[in-house]
């Protein structure tokens, strides 16, 4: 079995609790009240901005330039339509301008930046890959199963499905448990424990980060 699914199955309580969230599955079906979006969209903003700064240390560290050149790529969508469809958001459904700009954070959106911010700085590639493949692979699996209807969803809601699923979006998936994979083989026993940690926290801080913005 490959490493990342093997992880993957360790922590499979959480897993399926993130991508089974009642959070996604209102979303999908439109039911979601706008009053959690407002809180999600504010919260995964910020969680974004950290997820630039780990990437971008992600790609410093990859070993060659192939290893490097899809995750450089993959930045330049959340960079361009990504951060534009949390601004068309932001306007569409009146999120305020201190919560666009600067929300109070909840704690697992704390919890989730210090977990990337610790990933980068511990300058272990294999660390950073383990947080970024759960945060893209959780939602894959959530946004490649939840059922749908794209001609009356709106945009906001539409959107952040059809932004994490489709041939392109497994491709990213695909090269990060690639890279995970790869790094867990060759990593000793310290190291291969160190990385389940870093898998383990990321997945538990999915599920909470959607039960602190459903619940708030
Ligand atoms: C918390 C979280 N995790 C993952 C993703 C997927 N990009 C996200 N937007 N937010």
């Amino acid at each position: 079995m490959r490493p990342s699914e093997q992880l993957r199955t360790a922590n499979i309580d959480d897993w399926q609790a993130a991508t089974n969230h009642p959070f996604c599955l209102e979303l999908a079906s439109g039911t979601l009240p706008l009053e959690k979006m407002r809180t999600y969209l504010a919260q995964d903003y910020t969680f974004i901005d950290n997820f630039i700064r780990l990437a971008s240390s992600a790609i410093h560290h990859a070993p060659t330039l192939p290893d490097r050149l899809p995750l450089a790529a993959f930045l330049g969508i959340i960079a361009g339509p990504e951060n534009t469809y949390f601004q068309r958001s932001f306007e569409a459904i009146n999120v305020s301008d201190v919560d666009r700009t600067n929300p109070e954070l909840l704690a697992p959106t704390r919890d989730f930046q210090a977990l990337m911010l610790k990933a980068a700085k511990s300058g272990q590639y294999a660390n950073m890959v383990a947080v970024l493949c759960v945060a893209e692979w959780v939602y894959l699996s959530w946004a490649d199963q939840v059922e749908y209807d794209s001609e009356t969803l709106p945009f906001y809601f539409q959107e952040w499905v059809t932004l994490h699923k489709g041939e392109y979006f497994e491709s990213v998936v695909e090269h990060l448990r690639g890279q995970l994979d790869r790094a867990y083989e060759v990593a000793d026993e310290a190291g291969k424990v160190e990385i389940g940690d870093y898998f383990q926290q990321a997945v538990t801080l999915e599920r909470q980060f959607f039960d602190g913005c459903y619940n708030s």
